[in-house]
């Protein structure tokens, strides 16, 4: 018999809080975690430390497709990325980073190249994966699907906040300009765009704390494994 690992998908907008429900909810399960945004953000700066034009979609197939890249945890229980030896967990964060992870995501070609590092996530006893396409494209047949969402303003005042306490300099109007725009080019664009999947559980967190949006999350996926 063919062994089915199960997988609980969540996307959704920039700061809407999918990494944070997403290791909550892998941790409650014992299951595995894949931040694909992670990829996306690592590919954005290999592509600055390798001089590439982040317009010519030609020349980021090969580093897309080779990335050198860990996810790892360390013994305080923290996720590191390490990119080609160097340690980029903080800055991958930026927002510079993310608009710019956004661009290159927009490529088909670049997708494609990042498919089959994201499925090799899918590993017993099970997956949560958040991003932007994990229900709709790299996991379609997840049993789990939900699309988490927040109000523009409150996702920028969350990032704020969250790169306030990791020591940026940020303004709240530009974040709040760069996450528009972000959700815009997501939303638009010809390949994965940001659409909720089909029979996903719609979550909107604005007035929602975070344990209330992991329990809403339990809850449904209780439901559909049972
Ligand atoms: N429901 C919530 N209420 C208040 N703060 C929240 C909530 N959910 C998440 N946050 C906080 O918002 C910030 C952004 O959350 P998180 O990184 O999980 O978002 P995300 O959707 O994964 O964003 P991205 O896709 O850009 O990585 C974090 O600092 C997190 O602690
Ligand atoms: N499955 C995904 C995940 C991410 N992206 C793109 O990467 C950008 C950064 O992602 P974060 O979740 O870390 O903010 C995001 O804006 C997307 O353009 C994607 O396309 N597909």
């Amino acid at each position: 018999m063919i062994e089915q690992i199960p997988v609980i998908t969540i996307d959704g907008p920039s700061g809407a809080g999918k990494g944070t429900a997403a290791r909550l909810v892998a941790e409650q399960l014992g299951w595995h975690l894949l931040d694909s945004g992670a990829i996306y953000r690592v590919l954005a700066v290999a592509t600055l430390h390798h001089h590439l034009t982040i317009e010519d979609e030609e020349s980021l197939i090969p580093i897309a497709a080779h990335l050198d890249v860990q996810f790892e945890i360390t013994s305080q229980g923290e996720g590191k990325v390490i990119l080609e030896g160097e340690d980029v967990s903080n800055s991958i964060r930026t927002e510079e980073v993310g608009a710019i992870a956004s661009k290159i995501a927009a490529f088909p070609r670049v997708r494609e190249a990042l498919l089959r590092r994201q499925r090799a996530f899918k590993v017993a006893p099970g997956l949560v994966a958040d991003g932007r396409d994990m229900g709709t494209i790299v996991f379609s047949n997840a049993p789990v699907k939900v699309f988490l969402t927040a109000s523009a303003e409150e996702r920028a005042q969350r990032r704020f906040n969250q790169l306030k306490e990791k020591g940026f300099d940020v303004k709240i109007g530009r974040l709040l300009d760069d996450i528009r725009q972000r959700d815009e080019r997501d939303q638009t664009r010809t390949v994965a765009p940001l659409i909720p999947a089909e029979g996903a559980l719609i979550v909107d967190s604005t007035d929602l704390s975070i344990d209330e949006v992991v329990a809403k999350i339990l809850t449904f996926a209780n439901g559909k494994l049972a």
